[in-house]
């Protein structure tokens, strides 16, 4: 499983954020070439994250270019960011498997020999996208995410964000459904005012009860509040490891089933326990065994 709790976006025009984008240690960066970046400005941005990719460290982050749709600038943005080693290619506006598929042979075409395979993030974020979402989610080995881009999809259905998130409640699911199904992550859309802590932290616990694994970030002082609701807590890993310690107790006595605290453990509860482990493995919140 790869570690995507929060996803910053660089906008691609900017060399001050572009530089700066590695000391926040997200778990991956978007170098943003499309609604961060006027037209004017494109060819110009271009060049500038093909180069940031080139010389920049980003740390442990996951180096993703978000290009243009295929119809604009995407191809264009493919043939100069690809044989710069990006990690992955954020696709906006997927509407299809075809369009995944399209971008995965120019990605094919463009990428050097022997350089690691660029996976693709598909951003949904129009109607048909998200009746399609299995179909996106399915459509090529390089797929590695969908994610939610709720502006452009609630602009598109013609409705309004509200703090409540009613108006996307169908598309959040519809994604998190359709990455599990495929067995790839979801990452839900971005909290847009970066003054409300309060608010990024519900909409976050929100995305995370439906079964998010990570949430878009525009500012770099969202990725703390992210954080915190994404990394397992104290009390999740005592219980995970409760369960861990029962189940293997119970296979040692012949059973299949445990108890805990008088509630039934057997193999769903034992996976998502397991699910909370592997994370704080990875972020070191215990030891190799899960202790
Ligand atoms: C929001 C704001 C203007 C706030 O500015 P503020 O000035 O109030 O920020 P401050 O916190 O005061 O900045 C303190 C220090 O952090 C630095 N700093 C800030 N942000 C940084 C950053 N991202 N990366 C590195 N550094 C950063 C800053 O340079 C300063 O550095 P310094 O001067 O050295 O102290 C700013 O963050 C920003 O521009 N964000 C990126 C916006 C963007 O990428 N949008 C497009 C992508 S979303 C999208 O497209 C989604 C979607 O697809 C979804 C859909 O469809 O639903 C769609 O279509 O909408
Ligand atoms: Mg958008």
């Amino acid at each position: 499983m790869d570690l995507r709790r929060s996803m910053l976006f660089l906008p691609g025009n900017n060399p001050g954020m572009l530089q700066n984008g590695g000391v926040f240690e997200a778990d991956a960066v978007i170098l943003d070439l499309e609604d961060a970046v006027a037209p004017r400005e494109k060819d110009a941005a271009r060049l500038l994250v093909a180069q940031a990719l080139q010389s920049v460290d980003y740390g442990r982050s996951e180096k993703v270019v978000r290009i243009n749709t295929l119809d604009t600038y995407g191809k264009q943005d493919i043939k100069a960011v690809v044989p710069c080693s990006p990690d992955g290619i954020l696709l906006p506006k997927v509407q299809s498997a075809a369009d995944v598929q399209q971008a995965a042979a120019l990605i094919d075409a463009a990428e050097r020999p022997g350089q690691k395979k660029v996976r693709i993030f598909a951003l949904i974020e129009t109607p048909g996208g998200v009746e399609q979402a299995y179909g996106i989610a399915t459509a090529d080995p390089r797929m590695a995410a969908l994610v939610l881009g709720a502006e452009d999809y609630t602009a598109a259905i013609g409705s309004q964000r509200t703090p409540a998130g009613t108006e996307i409640l169908h598309a959040r699911s519809s994604l998190v459904n359709a990455a599990a199904a495929a067995g790839i992550q979801a990452v839900d859309t971005p909290f847009t005012d970066v003054n409300d802590d309060a608010g990024l932290a519900n909409d976050t616990r929100f995305a995370k009860s439906l079964g998010f694994k990570g949430k878009l970030s525009i500012n770099p002082r969202q990725l703390e509040v992210i954080y915190s609701v994404f990394n397992p807590e104290a009390a999740e890993i005592d219980w995970a490891q409760q369960v861990v310690a029962a189940i293997r107790q119970a296979e040692a006595e012949g059973s299949g089933v445990a108890s805990l605290h008088g509630k039934m453990v057997d193999a769903p509860i034992v996976n998502r326990a397991e699910r909370i482990l592997f994370l704080a493995r990875l972020l070191g919140l215990v030891g190799g065994d899960g202790q």
